[in-house]
């Protein structure tokens, strides 16, 4: 894999609450990332305006809100997301088939078969395990809770998934290779794991399959992010 292909496919988690760090990462980042992920901390601070930020500086977006709600407020609320011209955004797949379904049929109403935003369904997220699925009273293994949200995603028209990297081949063989699949839960071999439970190596996720890794703070809290981002790099061509 060229530099070229492996930068294209690192998402920078852009995790902060202040607008004035936007520009500082889209400025320090543009040419050793593929897009920058906007999520729950920074979007409720600043809003759309963080979106914009980074399109200004001609950066892809990935837009993390994990939509979960009843169906008709998921599927409006994602014509909105679509409406920024994001490349990516997401809902929560345990939302359900209903709440998928209507929110893919909104977003072919709006665009009318034209480009659009891809959709993605969060299956579990990669901080949890087996024994966070019993507390809330889910006694499936993890990797098969995956498969059936990741299945059921794909039947609603739903264009990719979010999930551990370690749950691709598994993704893939349910789901095919048209499916987007990306991963958060990725690990350089010099970062700390912090909440991250189902981890692997960015070039242990590549070599797996991944779309796209999601990658924050092995880069956000590194004391050189830009030479962190690019250790990354090279740990993928590498790899
Ligand atoms: O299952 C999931 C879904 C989303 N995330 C998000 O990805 C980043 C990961 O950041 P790190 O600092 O690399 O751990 C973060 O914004 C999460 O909200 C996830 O980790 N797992």
């Amino acid at each position: 894999m060229t530099r070229d292909q492996a930068r294209e496919k690192v998402i920078f988690a852009l995790d902060t609450g202040e607008f004035a760090h936007v520009q500082y990462w889209a400025e320090t980042l543009s040419d050793k990332v593929g897009m920058f992920k906007i999520g729950k901390q920074l979007f409720t601070a600043c809003g759309p305006a963080a979106v914009r930020m980074i399109q200004k500086f001609g950066g892809e977006v990935f837009l993390d809100l994990k939509f979960h709600d009843i169906p008709n407020t998921v599927a409006m609320a994602s014509v909105e997301a679509a409406r920024m011209g994001v490349k990516l955004f997401n809902l929560h797949a345990l939302g359900g088939y209903e709440m998928m379904a209507k929110t893919v049929d909104a977003l072919d109403k709006e665009f009318k078969g034209g480009d659009r935003a891809k959709v993605l369904a969060v299956t579990i997220l990669t901080s949890s395990t087996e024994e966070t699925l019993k507390d809330v009273g889910i006694e499936h293994a993890v990797p098969d809770m995956v498969v059936r949200l990741a299945t059921l995603a794909r039947k609603a028209g739903i264009d990719g998934v979010v999930a551990s990297p370690r749950e691709i081949p598994l993704i893939r063989e349910a789901c095919g290779s048209d499916f987007l699949i990306v991963t958060p839960g990725v690990r350089p071999s010099f970062a700390a794991l912090n909440d991250q439970k189902r981890v692997m190596t960015p070039a242990e996720a590549v070599n797996a399959g991944s779309d796209y890794l999601v990658i924050g703070r092995p880069i956000g809290d590194a004391p050189d992010p830009a030479a962190a981002a690019e250790m990354i790099l090279d740990e993928i061509v590498a790899g």
